[in-house]
């Protein structure tokens, strides 16, 4: 029918437009306006929140809240589309005009199989931000995360104190533990469904090898589950459709779509941060805050935007050219989660496949593989290294699709030609599973640097994964679980076996040595930078304090994954929202309105 039509030509169009698609090097669309002499006055405002991402999208609908405040929400990139509404299609929109196109630096340590050893490092950008494209994967980590954050110098942030707002978010129609998960809130948590037919194999193994079923965002974390995600209906539930859209219809909130903010304006004298400049439609704008301004730009664009703005380290800056108003280790402690990819099977069980019309259909009516990302229909965690014992090192992803985004899958992951003639010729959609490691506390730290003081400019991500052998240790023990699930009763039945890996044929095959370069070429990372304006007591190691108010200036806070102190042992996006969640309340009890 015509709705059905619709979808197939969207998705024809899209996918054959992402094939071709120019990934930008620069802000260049925003060049024109930036270069405007003439600044146009866009008024002033109560609170301007800085991009419309996970965070920054649930700030603006909380602060909004209050209707005598006026809100402005600046965002770079547009409005969200019936296409990225569509969860398989989540890799497609990276290469699409939601991404804002960011690689890695060339790296020594990582990414040696991918093309001069650059990792992706996508970014959203739209309305919802990075979940607005993201795997939309909800799995917000563990209690000890959190209790950590406190431990390090952060009042306010353990996991009993945090758990509310990870409630208040969720509209949850998961069976999940009881006191963990909330109803009636904003988004949306189900699970992706229906699982394949392999699920069970997935399942039954794990149980061979004593790990059971368990609900991850409930009392404990080390166990196996089908996946929670973010969708109603099968639908993508960005921030942006979850909150924003609701708030959107407040006359309070001023929401201004493919507007680049270019700089912080702060009094250098007071250090009081007055309003921002911005670029929309090739004209030059400044607005005014008279209480507050929030970063929310993510935690590449943020530390970027911070250091443009005068605050960062101060010799990086002055090599920049840039007046330096506050020194603080803006973009020093870039945390990631590394993915290893290195693990695919053959097995002789097809999962059967469907022409598009049944699959949209499907997808229409809240099922089917377009409900879910990449047919990640489940995961489990694991224990290794020095955390404590109830808190994994390594989750593994149960991917039942290997090859369904074969035709894009080289530019998503600029494999070389070596990677790319393995994925292409090696995986058979159908039939084929793909195991993806994610190492949870690494020890390895990156760096998000100014490239130049041009806001046209993009960043500099140097994500110098696998510097501490440490985490090619962690890495490895994640494999030898996986090895040994696939040898498991429920998995032979299936007749698993591995796909030989096209790299480090000089070692010993499946040796230390040979994990350890595997692990070095087949890596990317989950997408999960955070870390790089964390929140701490201390101006020499952190750059908000526990209230997210940056050291040293007035009206300033950053509410974005950035100020993640240390690592999440779970996804970015949940926790990205519960901070947003958590600091709104904080603000209204600043402005003493959080019970009107
Ligand atoms: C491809 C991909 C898959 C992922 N999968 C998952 C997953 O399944 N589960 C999960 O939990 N996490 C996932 N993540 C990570 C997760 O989505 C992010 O950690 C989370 O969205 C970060 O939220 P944030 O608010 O910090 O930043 P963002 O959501 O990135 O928001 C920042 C916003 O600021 C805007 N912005 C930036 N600079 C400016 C500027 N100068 N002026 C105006 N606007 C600006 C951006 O356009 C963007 O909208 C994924 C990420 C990606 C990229």
């Amino acid at each position: 029918d015509f709705v059905t039509e619709y979808y197939e030509n969207l998705i024809y169009q899209r996918t054959a437009e992402a094939q071709v698609y120019e990934i930008p090097q620069s802000n260049a669309e925003f060049q024109t306006g930036y270069e405007s002499t003439e600044v146009n006055d866009f008024g002033s405002y109560d609170f301007i929140v800085i991009g419309a991402g996970s965070a920054g999208s649930v700030v603006a609908t909380r602060l909004s809240e209050i209707a005598e405040w006026n809100i402005l929400l600046l965002e770079a990139g547009g409005e969200e589309n019936d296409f990225n509404q569509i969860p398989s299609m989540f890799m497609f929109l990276q290469l699409s005009e939601m991404n804002w196109g960011y690689y890695s630096t060339p790296q020594t340590n990582c990414c040696l199989g991918m093309i001069d050893h650059k990792c992706m490092a996508p970014r959203g950008k739209a309305l919802g931000g990075s979940s607005a494209l993201n795997a939309v994967m909800y799995v917000r980590g563990n209690p000890k995360d959190y209790d950590k954050w406190v431990e390090l110098g952060n009042p306010g942030w353990s996991y009993e104190e945090v758990l509310p707002y990870f409630i208040k978010s969720e509209n949850s129609q998961i069976d999940g533990d009881s006191g963990y998960h909330g109803k009636g809130g904003f988004w949306n948590v189900e699970y992706a469904l229906p699982p394949t037919n392999k699920f069970s194999n997935f399942i039954d193994g794990n149980v061979e090898l004593n790990v059971s079923p368990l609900d991850y965002n409930g009392q404990d974390q080390l166990g196996v589950s089908k996946t929670q995600v973010n969708t109603k209906h099968g639908k993508r539930q960005s921030t942006g459709t979850a909150f924003l859209d609701n708030a959107r219809k407040r006359k309070n909130l001023k929401v201004v779509t493919k507007a680049l903010v270019t700089q912080i304006n702060i009094d250098e004298s007071s250090k009081v941060a007055q309003g921002v400049t911005f670029v929309t439609n090739d004209k030059k704008f400044s607005a005014t805050a008279t209480k507050e301004i929030i970063v929310s730009a993510g935690a590449i664009n943020s530390p970027q935007l911070l250091m443009l703005s005068g605050i960062g380290p101060k010799s990086h800056l002055e090599e920049m050219g840039i007046q330096v108003i506050e020194d603080l280790p803006v973009g020093e402690n870039l945390l990631e989660h590394p993915l290893f990819q290195g693990l695919s099977f053959h097995t002789n069980y097809s999962s059967g496949s469907a022409d598009v019309e049944t699959l949209i259909t499907n997808y229409l009516n809240g099922y089917g593989p377009y409900t879910s990302p990449s047919n990640i229909d489940g995961l489990g965690f694991i224990h290794a290294g020095d955390v404590p014992e109830d808190v994994p090192m390594v989750e593994y992803l149960f991917i039942t699709a290997g090859g369904s985004m074969m035709p894009i899958l080289r530019r998503v992951y600029n494999y070389n030609d070596e990677l790319t003639y393995h994925y292409l010729n090696n995986l058979n959609s159908d039939s084929d599973v793909v195991f993806y490691l994610v190492l949870l506390h690494e020890k390895s730290r990156g760096r998000v640097s100014l490239k130049s003081h041009d806001p046209i400019d993009f960043p500099n991500i140097d994500l110098n994964l696998f510097s501490e052998p440490e985490d090619i240790d962690n890495f490895i023990v994640g494999i030898e679980f996986i090895l040994k699930l696939v040898e498991t009763e429920a998995f032979r039945k299936i007749n698993a076996t591995l796909v030989d890996i096209p790299v480090c044929q000089d070692f010993e095959i499946y040796s230390r040595d040979f994990w350890d370069c595997t692990i070095r070429h087949m890596s990317m990372t989950l997408y999960h930078p955070c870390g790089t304006t964390p929140m701490g007591p201390d101006k020499t190691t952190s750059v908000v304090d526990s209230n997210l108010k940056v050291h040293g200036i007035e009206k300033l806070r950053v509410v974005d994954a950035g100020v993640f102190p240390s690592t999440i042992s779970g996804h970015t996006n949940a926790p990205a929202v519960m901070v947003a969640e958590k600091i709104s309340d904080v603000i209204k009890n600043d402005y003493q309105v959080l019970n009107v």
